[in-house]
Parts: C-alpha cells; sequence; structure tokens
C-alpha cells in the first residue's frame, strides 16, 4: 500500500500571488491518479496546504509524526519545490527505515501544461522500486537527501557533485 501525504505547493494548483496570498484551486493528487487509472492500492490525506515557503517547524513535525505513524513503509510526500530539499533533508536525517520520495510541480497542477502528472507517475514508479530512504523525484530523476540541490536558473533539481 502507498501511503500518500499532500502539503500543498505548486501541484495542488495552488499559486502564491504577491500581496494576495495563496489562490485556491479545485486540483487535487486523487484527480490526476484517477485520470491515470492506476491499478494499485494507495490512501491520501491532506497534512497541510501551504505554498512551501510557508512551512514552519510544526508543520514538518507534523508530517513526521504521519510518517511514523503511517502502517505503509512506502510513502510519497507532495510538496512545494521551494522548499522540497529542506524538508527532505530534515527527513532524512531522522533514518525512518521507510522509503520515501517527495515530488512536486513547477507548473501549476490546474494548468493544461503542467508537469505534475509525469511528475507524480514517475515518482510512484520510482518509489515502488527504491530501498528504504528519502529522495527527492524530479525532473525525471531520482536524488538522495543529501545529495540534493535547485537550481534556480535552469529550475531543475541536481546532484551536489
Ligand atoms: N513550484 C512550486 O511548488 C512553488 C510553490 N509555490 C511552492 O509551494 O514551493
Amino acid at each position: 500500500m502507498i501511503q500518500i501525504f499532500t502539503t500543498g505547493g505548486t501541484i495542488e494548483g495552488l499559486d502564491y500571488v504577491d500581496g494576495k496570498g495563496i489562490t485556491q484551486s479545485s486540483v487535487t493528487i486523487e484527480t490526476f491518479l484517477e485520470k491515470a487509472n492506476v491499478d494499485f492500492e494507495y490512501a491520501v490525506e491532506s497534512v497541510f496546504k501551504k505554498d512551501s515557503r510557508a512551512i514552519d517547524e510544526k508543520d514538518i513535525q507534523l508530517l513526521v509524526q504521519r510518517i511514523r505513524n503511517a502502517n505503509s513503509t512506502k510513502i510519497l510526500i507532495t510538496h512545494g519545490t521551494f522548499t522540497m530539499e529542506d524538508t527532505a533533508k530534515y527527513i532524512g536525517k531522522l533514518n525512518l527505515k521507510k522509503t520515501i520520495v517527495l515530488v512536486g510541480s513547477f507548473i501549476l497542477g490546474s494548468s493544461a501544461d503542467t508537469d505534475a502528472p509525469f511528475n507524480l507517475g514517475y515518482a510512484i514508479s520510482s518509489l515502488q522500486l527504491l530501498k528504504p530512504d528519502v529522495y527527492i523525484a524530479m525532473n525525471g530523476q531520482v536524488l538522495l537527501w543529501n545529495n540534493v540541490s535547485k537550481n534556480l536558473e535552469t529550475n531543475k533539481f541536481e546532484r551536489n557533485e
């Protein structure tokens, strides 16, 4: 069984508009999975719904608690890209002995040309094959929590070396 924890970000169609805060959208991770007609067991639970720049220590602790309490050893976390790397590092250091993959999108999940379905499919496939640890699956790559950086110029996650 794959446990999916959602936390907000562009992948859920949340857009941050300067001065106006977060705009809401009707896009959900469930919608993407239903559209893809997937045939594996999963459960989706929203932990919080934030632009990742607004995630604080309390939010992360809540997320960690949910991961610890989950029966599943395969965890997918959907997350905004701005601070995905920080959350991956925080969780990675805890050595939770589960396979945990973080994924997001660069283009709004509610937009027709979004990268969300591709990224989700890639991340879920990786999650099923990877050994326990914490990873970021973005740009068609799997990156380990302690060897990943986001390149703000290319909008890609990359290995540090
Ligand atoms: N691409 C993104 O997900 C950026 C986003 N606004 C965030 O929550 O980090």
